[in-house]
């Protein structure tokens, strides 16, 4: 008999305010290993403040957010910062540091195990080279190491970002609107890399993604947020027109 799917997210009544906006409301969901989830809706839905629960660097004013088997909100700082480790996130604006060479962005993907010294040292002479070229191979631009960050194109930037999860290798991906900065063709090749490395190294992706034809061709399931709540949560092939205008319905941003 198969055995039963444990949740590697769950949210359970979770509400978050900040100040007299209500980002989330009394939101309830479960996200499984191997999941490639698209969290869409109009602007100041509530998708960057999920994907934030959800990597543990906002608690929620109420409810509560399991992650990895843990109440994220009951940890120590050290613990969550344990957790923090297998959840690899990647922003629109990529968090890069600009005038760093990209071995040392990439490498950044250590800093959860590497001691202080370790990291100082690596910033003089860069350590785990190999590695690095490895990562920047897989996102397609070993030749850039040693480059200069600001140096590279809106794209190749994303891919550093990327690389720089490779290296972290954690368990989850969360990715807050990845291309939102690239253009259609560079979109399309950071999707097609994101789910290629989601597929073929069982990790599960949770992106929040403006572009509803990127969400429907690399995700298997869709969930719709307005004005804070979950409006809908399908499996992509069930996700249709009704569902979609009813997201933007009246909506002013959209
Ligand atoms: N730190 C904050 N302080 C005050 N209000 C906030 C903060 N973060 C988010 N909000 C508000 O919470 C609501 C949800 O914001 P959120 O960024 O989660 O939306 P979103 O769906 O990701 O939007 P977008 O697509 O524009 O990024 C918005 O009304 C926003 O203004």
């Amino acid at each position: 008999m198969p055995t039963q799917l444990e949740p590697i997210f769950e949210l359970k009544g979770v509400t978050q305010r900040f100040d007299r906006v209500t980002a989330l409301a009394n939101v309830s969901l479960k996200i499984y290993p191997h999941d490639r989830v698209a969290l869409v809706g109009a602007s100041g839905a509530g998708k960057s403040t999920l994907l934030r629960l959800l990597n543990g660097t906002l608690h929620p004013t109420q409810g509560e957010v399991w992650g990895l088997g843990r109440n994220l909100g009951s940890l120590s700082p050290r613990r969550l910062r344990r957790i923090q480790r297998q959840i690899g996130t990647i922003y629109q604006q990529f968090h890069l540091v600009d005038t760093l060479r990209v071995i040392h962005n990439v490498n950044a993907g250590h800093l959860g195990d590497w001691s202080f010294l370790k990291a100082a040292a690596s910033l003089i002479v860069p350590l785990e080279v190999e590695t690095a070229r490895q990562a920047l191979c897989e996102v397609g631009i070993p030749e850039k190491l040693y480059e200069r960050t600001d140096r590279l194109s809106g794209g190749q930037q994303q891919r550093v970002a990327i690389a720089r999860v490779l290296i972290q290798n954690p368990a989850v991906i969360l990715a807050d609107e990845p291309i939102a900065s690239l253009d259609p063709q560079r979109s399309l090749a950071v999707m097609d890399l994101l789910r290629e490395i989601a597929e073929r190294q069982g990790k599960t992706l949770i992106t929040s993604i403006h572009a509803i034809e990127f969400a429907r061709s690399h995700y298997n399931r869709i969930i719709g947020l307005r004005g804070g709540r979950i409006l809908f949560d399908l499996p992509t092939k069930e996700v249709g027109n009704y569902e979609i205008s009813h997201l933007y319905a009246n909506d002013r941003s959209y």
